[in-house]
Formats: C-alpha cells, sequence, structure tokens
C-alpha cells in the first residue's frame, strides 16, 4: 500500500456517506460507490456531515468523487464495504471481478456472519472487520447525521493501525481494538433493539421511554447473554455499562433509565434503527444476522431461543407487508408470553 491508501467506500448510504465524508475532511484519498439517486442527490446539494455535539462541516458538490460503477474499485487500496448484510455476497463478487490493487476489505456492517463471507469469497484479500457503535440517519438531500456519540471500533492490525493514525480524530475515527469478535457480539446486543425499534415505529428516544419496549430488549439480551455463556464467548462492553449488567440498566424502572443511563448515552431524539430505515423504505431487513444469530446459536448449542425467535417472525411478516405499530404493551405480550421468558427478572 502506499503512502495515502486510496480508500473506496462500497455501498454509499447512511454509514458509507458519513464515513466517506467524514474521512475526505480529514485528508483521506476517498471515492464512493453508491446508487444513482444519491449519487445525483449529492452532485446537486454535496455533503453536509453533522453531529450531535453540534459539529458540522460541508463538503461542496463535485468535490468528493461519487459513482454508480463498481469499476472504481480498480484503484482501491482499501476497500471500506458498508452494504447491508443480506447483499455482502453480491458486493465480493463486484470487489473480486473489479479490484485490481488487492486491496485490504474492511466490512463496516453490523452481525457476525459478513466476514466469513468475505473470506470466503475473497480468499486472497486481507479482510477486516469494523464495529461502528453509533447511528447514523441520512437526512436527504445530502445530510448526514451521527445520532449516538461513539467511536469505530477496528480488529488491531499493523494496517488498521496505519490508517487510524492517517484518519486523525474526526468523528468517524477508527479505534484500533483487540478482540473484535467479541467487540462484535457486544453490539449485536445492543442491536437486538433494531427489532424493537422498527416494529415500535419510533425514534429510538420515544421507543426508549417506554419500559415495555426496554423489557423485550432486556430480555432478547438475557437469552443471547445466557446462550453465550454456554457457548464460551464474552461479548465485550460497549458504552457505559458491562454486557451482563446492560439487561438490568435497559429493563430498570424509567427514573433510574432517564436519569442514570440516557444521561451517560447520548441519544440524538432525530435517531431510529437501521431497521426501521429498512422497514419503511420496503427493504428487506438484517433480522437474519442479527437476532437470527442468536436463533442459529441456539440451535447449535441444542437449545431455544423463543424472545429472538419471536421478534425474527415478526420482522418477516413486516418484511412481508404486514403493516403493524407494536406499543410496547402489545410486543412485551405478544414476545414475552406473560414474562415467560426471562421469570428471575421480572421483564
Ligand atoms: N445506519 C446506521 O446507523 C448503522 C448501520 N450499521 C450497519 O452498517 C451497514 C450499512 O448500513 P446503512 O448504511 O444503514 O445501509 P444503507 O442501506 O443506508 O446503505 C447501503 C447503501 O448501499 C447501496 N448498495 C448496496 N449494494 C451496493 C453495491 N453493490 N454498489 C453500490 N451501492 C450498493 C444500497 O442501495 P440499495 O438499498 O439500493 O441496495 C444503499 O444505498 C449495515 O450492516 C448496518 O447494520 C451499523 C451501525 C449503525
Ligand atoms: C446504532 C444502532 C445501535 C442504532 O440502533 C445501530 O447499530 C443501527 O441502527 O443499526
Amino acid at each position: 500500500m502506499g503512502e495515502t491508501p486510496k480508500i473506496v467506500i462500497l455501498g454509499a448510504g447512511s454509514i458509507g456517506g458519513f464515513i466517506g465524508g467524514a474521512w475526505h475532511l480529514a485528508g483521506a484519498d476517498v471515492s464512493l460507490i453508491g446508487r444513482d439517486p444519491l449519487v445525483r442527490s449529492i452532485g446537486q446539494h454535496g455533503l453536509i456531515l453533522s453531529d450531535l455535539d453540534g459539529w458540522k462541516r460541508r463538503i461542496p458538490a463535485g468535490e468528493l468523487p461519487m459513482t454508480t460503477k463498481p469499476a472504481a474499485l480498480a484503484k482501491a487500496d482499501i476497500v471500506a464495504l458498508c452494504v447491508k448484510s443480506n447483499v455482502t455476497e453480491a458486493a465480493a463478487k463486484q470487489i473480486a471481478t473489479h479490484a485490481k490493487r488487492k486491496p485490504m476489505v474492511i466490512s463496516f456492517q453490523n452481525g457476525l456472519g459478513n466476514v466469513d463471507v468475505l473470506k470466503r469469497k475473497l480468499p486472497k484479500l486481507e479482510i477486516v472487520q469494523a464495529v461502528i457503535p453509533f447511528n447514523i440517519a441520512y437526512l436527504g438531500e445530502g445530510r448526514w447525521h451521527k445520532g449516538v456519540a461513539g467511536d469505530i471500533l477496528i480488529e488491531d492490525r499493523p494496517a488498521t493501525r496505519a490508517l487510524a493514525a492517517g484518519l486523525g480524530n474526526g468523528p468517524a475515527r477508527l479505534d484500533p481494538t483487540g478482540d473484535i469478535i467479541a467487540v462484535a457480539w457486544g453490539k449485536l446486543l445492543i442491536n437486538l433493539n433494531n427489532a424493537i425499534n422498527a416494529l415500535s415505529g419510533r425514534t429510538l428516544l420515544e421507543e426508549l421511554a417506554d419500559r415495555d419496549y426496554r423489557r423485550v430488549w432486556a430480555a432478547s439480551m438475557m437469552e443471547t447473554l445466557d446462550l453465550l455463556k454456554a457457548a464460551g464467548i464474552a461479548p465485550a462492553k460497549l458504552g457505559p455499562v458491562p454486557p451482563g449488567l446492560l439487561p438490568h440498566a435497559i429493563g430498570s424502572p424509567d427514573i433510574v433509565f432517564k436519569n442514570i443511563f440516557l444521561r451517560i448515552q447520548k441519544i440524538d431524539p432525530r435517531a431510529r434503527s437501521s431497521m426501521y430505515d429498512d422497514l419503511a423504505a420496503g427493504r428487506a431487513t438484517e433480522a437474519e444476522h442479527l437476532n437470527g444469530e442468536v436463533v442459529r446459536l441456539a440451535a447449535r448449542l441444542g437449545r431455544k431461543a423463543p424472545v429472538n425467535s419471536a421478534l425474527l417472525a415478526l420482522i418477516k411478516q413486516a418484511e412481508a407487508g404486514v403493516e403493524r405499530r407494536w406499543s410496547g404493551a402489545e410486543l412485551r405480550r405478544h414476545v414475552l408470553e406473560g414474562g415467560q421468558a426471562a421469570p428471575l427478572f421480572g421483564y
């Protein structure tokens, strides 16, 4: 890899647009590959990036190279893969066809299985996992907003350390870390709320204000933590609360949750989960790669995961066109079947 690596973002959507823009502002050599409507919109408006601490920058139209053509992968030293998990295989095929410089491929996707797919499809390339703990909303007309605080965690290797140093300290900075699988499981615990948020049809803050939704999330985390323990996997701490205490913090009474948890973990009033975005746009979701990962882990252990199975089934119904906004009480009754899922803690 040369002095200034050429970074190509494959999948300029919420995450790809924000990190691509933020890295460009940090002086990196970045170009984006995305879909036609977005490419045209950025061609007209440029990019405007902001975050919840009041940081705001504009990149004029035409300054950041952007195309719909996968042939742009030819010049990549680094491919930042920012497509949804259900199209990883198709994206890997495009990389295999078009990349010429043996790029390092970094997956910024949620879920656990993407890196394995990439390793299988691209056996000669260096594949790296990164985990994004924050939320990005695409607000239209070239505007991206980072609505949850946090830094991107990336597998610690010489190449990723050099990349992190080159990108500096902006809002999409990289933080190299040791055990990325533990981090990815830690993130999955957080992402178990994506399905609940999508089914609620609300913003994250509106949803989390209702303890019944939080009880469902807490139960899905407890189920997952129990299975991870049986599998000998220790998820990493992401954010202010250690994984073992997360269900208790999330499922706690409103007064405790609002005055302690939400004071340390900042969430923008506009933020929603990426799964909400998918359902709202009529797209397939990543539920198979999140709740489904837990259901498959249970099956490997000869056990069941009733909470995550129920959430997965509801998301599949929603993907199939069943339009229903679940209230917290309805979802709790349906998924927890009268509290049987986690009797010990009354969630
Ligand atoms: N949004 C968020 O806040 C967060 C997202 N993540 C994770 O990041 C990943 C990306 O999510 P997100 O940015 O929200 O997804 P988006 O759907 O917003 O962005 C992905 C974009 O890539 C496009 N795309 C897919 N395949 C290709 C391709 N081969 N060539 C060009 N463009 C392509 C998609 O178009 P089309 O839809 O037409 O296929 C879409 O516009 C997911 O794994 C998600 O879970 C993680 C943390 C937070
Ligand atoms: C940041 C978070 C957890 C928000 O729900 C997310 O990962 C997503 O939206 O996919």
